[in-house]
């Protein structure tokens, strides 16, 4: 066998000290990423729940809002997560028969037990608000209104969640929390952006909130709510008209038109050919109209449209003061209105009203609105029928009166012209969740919205990770560097062994 001389090239690098340096760099560097990586990354989402029971003049809703445990002082975080229709009528028509109040919220109270995971049952707030229509049978009848907030405190006990009472909310509180609700959920707030105005339309009540550089609150203090959200001050106009809600409305242009206490009453808000008959006790019950009852009074009238848009309006400004006003400006009935500044959402049965008359899009000139308005009025109760089916006929037979009601409050009871009614946005949700009093007055009785900004941490995750990276590499070379007197030499020679 011969013998082999083997030759090979020896690494200078490889030495044991360089070896042990690298070695020990690259653990330091993966040990210090994976720290701040693991230390800095957001925790696992818990949400937290609330509830809010929004009790209309006309109807129910259970709203379900959500957030993540950890992030109570962001904005825009707060989503509605479900919505619950209660089946009936609103609590206050159950003035008689209180338990049946209680009662018809169970179908939704099981609908929030299965959207709310069992464990955040006991830690979930649970409110009851009511609005308008308690407010009337509270005027009417206060010992009628106790018993039904009984009625619903009992049933409400008896659900898994933190029940925190039932109570009527005033006027202003449903503005100015309707005025939150849609300046949080578009994120104007924490930003310390422009805010949108609120117009609310109910059924008994509506409500205009807006903030305007001429309106500091010293002219009319009454209509002013401060805040301080997120460091910055707002001063709100806010104001509710009590009674002026679309069904009560409705109710004082019929008894503006029965005065006389007339057997037939041609009423040009409604179709031709829509007729009914309409019980005059029924009409007068409530605090809206019940001075102006027509002594004596046939049991009932017959309810005749005519179908004239104009005429309509005529009687619909019936309900208007445009007259008095001991301030420099009013909108009507006396009630001092700064002002119109900004844009403007308007929501509720706002949008029900104008949604069903396609007339959503407020570039629409005026004048046209005004023309289709017309033209729905004029189109035959029998064609209307025919072309909505599935609308329901209460519903349907009113939405004539609703939107010429609509028009007028607006441009001539808050004073919109042709140039700001496109400032106007008809809207039903934003982001999903639905704009209403409620979001609003959950945010604030759960302290949310803190009067601060929050501090925020210096850099977000991702860059905080990549910094601690980089300058784990840097210290990493410079280390390398600073061991240069240790660095074996280089030969260009390969050593023979
Ligand atoms: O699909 C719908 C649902 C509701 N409404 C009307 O919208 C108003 C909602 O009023 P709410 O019960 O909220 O009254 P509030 O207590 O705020 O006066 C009532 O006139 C309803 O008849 C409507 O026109 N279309």
């Amino acid at each position: 066998m011969s013998a082999q001389r083997e030759m090979k090239e020896k690494n200078p690098w490889h030495t044991p000290a360089t070896i042990i340096i690298t070695v020990i760099g690259v653990i330091a560097i993966v040990a210090l990423v994976t720290v701040a990586v693991l230390q800095n990354k957001p925790l696992p989402k818990k949400y937290k729940y609330g509830i809010v029971l929004d009790a209309g003049s006309s109807h129910t809703a259970l709203y379900i809002y959500g957030w993540p445990a950890e992030k109570v002082n962001d904005t825009g975080r707060v989503v509605q997560v479900h919505s619950c229709k209660v089946k009936g009528p609103g609590i206050s028509s159950y003035a008689s028969a209180p338990l049946n109040a209680g009662e018809s919220l169970k179908v939704c109270m099981l609908e929030a037990k299965d959207q709310v995971p069992s464990k955040r049952h006991q830690e979930t707030p649970l409110y009851l608000g009511a609005t308008a229509g308690m407010r009337l049978l509270n005027i009417e009848n206060s010992t009628a209104s106790d018993g039904v907030f009984q009625a619903v405190s009992q049933a409400l006990q008896t659900s898994p969640f933190s029940f925190q009472g039932a109570r009527i909310i005033s006027g202003q509180e449903e503005g100015a929390f309707g005025w939150v609700t849609v300046n949080y959920l578009d994120d104007r707030l924490k930003q310390g952006l422009e805010t949108t105005g609120a117009l609310d339309l109910g059924g008994a009540s509506t409500q205009i909130s807006f903030v305007s550089d001429n309106y500091d609150g010293s002219e009319s203090p009454k209509n002013s709510v401060t805040f301080r959200l997120y460091g910055n001050d707002y001063n709100l106009y806010t104001h509710s008209f009590l009674c002026y809600g679309k069904d009560q409305v409705l109710r004082m242009t019929l008894a503006h038109q029965t005065q006389s206490g007339p057997a037939t009453v041609l009423d040009p808000c409604f179709h031709r050919g829509y007729t009914a008959i309409k019980n005059y006790t029924v009409l007068y019950d409530t605090p809206c109209v019940s001075d102006r009852k027509p002594q004596p009074a046939p049991a009932s009238f017959n309810h005749t449209g005519t179908g004239d848009f104009q005429e309509c309006q005529r009687v619909v400004r019936n309900v208007f003061n445009f007259t008095d006003c001991k301030y420099s400006r009013c909108s009507f009935n006396g009630v001092f209105q700064p002002s119109l500044q900004g844009p403007f959402g308007a929501f509720s049965a706002y949008y029900f009203v104008m949604n069903f008359l396609n007339l959503t899009d407020t570039s629409t000139p005026l004048e046209d609105v005004k023309k289709k308005i017309t033209n729905y009025c004029a189109t035959p109760w029998e064609q209307i029928k025919e072309q909505y089916p599935h609308i329901k006929q209460k519903y349907l037979a009113e939405y004539c009166f609703s939107g010429t009601y609509i028009i007028t409050l607006l441009t001539e009871g808050y004073n919109f012209t042709s140039e700001n009614y496109p400032n106007i946005k008809f809207i039903k949700k934003i982001k999903d969740s639905d704009a209403g009093w409620t979001l609003g007055y959950m945010l604030n009785l759960t302290n949310m919205i803190p009067a601060e900004a929050p501090d925020k941490p210096p850099l977000p995750h991702g860059g905080y990770v990549s910094i601690v990276t980089i300058i784990a590499i840097l210290l990493f070379v410079l280390i390398i560097f600073s061991l240069r007197p240790i660095w074996p030499r280089c030969s260009k020679r390969p050593q023979i062994i």
